[in-house]
């Protein structure tokens, strides 16, 4: 029975500025470096292990899984780093602090461009220099896939091709396979596996460097989830 790990990155420099991050590429913070090394260590000491990682294009993801992966001895794991998994893309709110949004805006419309699943931050302007087609590392993407500003169900879109035509290939072949991504990107990934509604998908929130584990059964259904981290654990649907 194959198993999936799911790890949302350690805190982040802007996760403890408390401002909107989404596909900016900021770095771990010291404390966040400690949870990426914890969630090895919880990996580690609870037995599990992995046969392929897959992880976003964005520094905080990346670093997390090469934390976990130097904590467990696993720097022989064949890894893959795909703008699909990326954090939500937050549009023009990125760089914001979320507290002065909230005073500006009002709290349920930042509420619903935070949690809602279809409401889109307002979005970046194509010629905004911080449009991800100016950025070196989208050159391979054909333009028009690339978001200036996404909803949850945006970024569901373009996570799941990925899902299909690359995780579940691995997991079909019996193998255990760790994410390292992001709040929301693992959101969009839990609401598919967990069939949860839009409605109920307001609730769910991933906290960071605490491994989810899914047992999953040969068709992919889930068997059961669970932290790794019960003290830091969140309600799941
Ligand atoms: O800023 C972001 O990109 C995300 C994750 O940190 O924030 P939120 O939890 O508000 O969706």
């Amino acid at each position: 029975m194959p198993r999936l790990l799911l790890v949302r990155h350690g805190q982040s420099q802007w996760n403890l500025e408390n401002r909107f991050t989404g596909w900016t590429d900021v770095d771990l913070s010291p404390l966040g470096e400690d949870e990426a090394r914890q969630a090895g260590r919880l990996l580690q000491t609870g037995g599990y292990s992995f046969d392929v990682a897959f992880t976003s294009v964005l520094k905080r993801a990346v670093r997390t899984l090469w934390l976990i992966m130097e904590r467990m001895d696993l720097y022989w794991v064949e890894q893959h780093a795909h703008w699909r998994l990326n954090e939500r893309h937050y549009g023009a709110l990125q760089g914001l602090n979320k507290q002065e949004t909230t005073q500006r805006h009002g709290a349920e419309q930042v509420r619903l461009w935070r949690r809602s699943f279809d409401a889109p931050p307002p979005s970046l302007d194509g010629l905004d220099p911080r449009h991800p087609r100016f950025d070196r590392r989208y050159r391979g993407v054909e333009t028009a896939l690339l978001p200036g500003g996404e909803s949850l169900k945006d970024t569901l879109g373009r996570v799941l091709p990925y899902w299909t035509r690359a995780i579940e290939p691995r997991l079909r072949m019996g193998q255990d396979v760790v994410v390292a991504a992001h709040g929301n990107s693992l959101r969009a990934l839990v609401k598919h596996l967990d069939h949860v509604s839009d409605a109920d998908i307001v609730n769910l929130e991933i906290p960071t460097g605490n491994p989810l584990v899914y047992r999953l059964a040969a068709d992919l259904s889930v068997l059961d989830r669970a932290y790794l981290d019960q003290d830091r654990a969140q309600a799941l649907p």
